[in-house]
């Protein structure tokens, strides 16, 4: 008897980051964080979990169709003996339930975009393990409960779970049980908000998040200082989005993006993420806000070159005829939110961006998308998983 689950789930980008932990092995945080919510309909990861007591062997997991090792001790396998041992709980306190707890699984993802590339792919991934297996053991685990499993795979996926804006509590408990996700407000609070992403490379990144963060709480003398700012900024923000006050949230979600990087390269020995093509988007989208007196996009970077740039629908298509004229893409753009193109605003400024823009190809493609909800369950004829166990998708 095999028993199985599929789940989608979301991307997310910060917009206050998380760089930098307390514990290593449990995942704390340094600073509290706070996101946003991509679309599913177009990033997302997929997986099914199968249980089944024909299983020969330990469990087994395999991304976009390759093996990847569950290796003891490791973050994959933290998440799945942690909720698995939420389901034996169940399983003992209730007889009549089948013992899924004891039988190996098959685990297959697959996500539709360039996996660790900067793209936050370890977010959706470990948010799609955690919703498959809690839908597959029936957990009746509440979402910020489950993101303290999800924050022990990659810390960004604990906010993963939810929708709209989602802010990741650092809590002060040594074992993390208040170190959990929660959301601010759901993606109908502003569904007007939106984001480009512009992919600067979808390259495997020289400087692992996991790595960096470490190196910068071992060396950097700045961090100090951007860890007593960030409870205000959080706070800041948590009302600019409340409030639906999109200045505010980008003065803040750009001043936060540059801080991280500033912490980055005062870092020993330093770590540059940005590159040429990253800066000229900086200063293009500096300069639509000047030219507009108030600002109507904001930039964000995490650890790796490519733009995220957030804006609301009404003010995307001046952004779209901005980066298409400047930084015109390898692959052609099709628009699913098909929001147009618009005149840049008065007394734009060309010469901020190299002169005529720069070669096709700096900026490969963009992906235009909203705010979005959080993961979902799917259906049987969704699974990812052939009859044998073995992943129908191959890469
Ligand atoms: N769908 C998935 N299921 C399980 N694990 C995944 C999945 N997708 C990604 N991962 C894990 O996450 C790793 C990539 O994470 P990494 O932090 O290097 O990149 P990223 O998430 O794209 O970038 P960042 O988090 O810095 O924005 C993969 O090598 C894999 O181990
Ligand atoms: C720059 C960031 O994207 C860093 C994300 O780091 P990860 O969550 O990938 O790190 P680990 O917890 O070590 O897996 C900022 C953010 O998402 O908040």
């Amino acid at each position: 008897m095999a028993y199985q689950a599929t789940a989608t789930a979301p991307v997310n980008i910060a917009v206050i980051k998380y760089w930098g932990k307390r514990d290593t092995a449990l995942i704390l945080p340094t600073n509290s964080s706070l996101s946003v919510t991509l679309d599913q309909d177009h990033l997302r990861s997929t997986t099914t979990s199968r249980a089944d007591a024909a299983f020969q062997g330990p469990d087994r997991l395999w991304l976009n169709g390759k093996e990847e090792e569950i290796k003891d001790g490791g973050r994959l396998w933290v998440c799945i003996k942690e909720l698995r041992a939420w389901r034996r709980e169940m399983e003992e306190s209730d007889s009549a339930l089948p013992k899924l707890s004891e039988w190996p699984l098959r685990i297959a993802s697959y996500n539709n975009f360039p996996t660790a590339a900067g793209l936050a792919s370890s977010a959706s991934g470990l948010a799609a393990l955690v919703s498959s297996l809690s839908t597959l053991y029936a957990l009746p685990q509440s979402a910020s409960e489950l993101s303290r499993i999800a924050r022990q795979g990659s810390g960004s996926a604990c906010r993963s779970l939810f929708g709209g804006f989602v802010a990741w509590r650092e809590g002060t408990s040594p074992d993390g049980s208040d170190s959990l996700a929660e959301q601010v407000e759901p993606a109908s609070h502003w569904p007007e908000m939106q984001a480009l992403i512009c992919v600067v490379s979808d390259a495997k990144k020289g400087t692992s998040s996991t790595s960096g963060m470490q190196r910068t709480v071992a060396t950097s003398p700045l961090l100090s200082a951007r860890l007593a700012g960030v409870p205000a900024r959080m706070k800041a923000m948590e009302s600019a989005i409340t409030s639906r006050d999109f200045p505010a949230f980008a003065e803040l979600t750009m001043a936060d993006s540059n801080q991280f990087h500033a912490v980055c390269l005062d870092t020993s020995p330093p770590i540059f993420y940005l590159n040429d093509v990253s800066r000229a988007i900086i200063a293009l989208v500096e300069e639509i806000n000047r030219a507009n007196t108030t600002p109507i996009a904001a930039y964000t970077f995490d650890a790796g070159p490519n733009a995220v740039i957030y804006a609301q629908a009404k003010d995307m298509p001046v952004i779209i005829t901005a980066v298409k004229k400047f930084f015109p893409t390898e692959q052609e753009f099709t628009d699913p939110l098909k929001v147009g193109e618009a005149p840049l605003p008065q007394g734009f400024n060309d010469t901020v961006v190299r002169h005529g823009g720069w070669e096709k190809g700096a900026v490969k493609a963009l992906i235009h998308t909203r705010v979005g909800d959080g993961p979902r369950v799917l259906g049987e004829s969704d699974s990812l998983l052939g009859e044998n166990g073995l992943p129908k998708v191959l890469a």
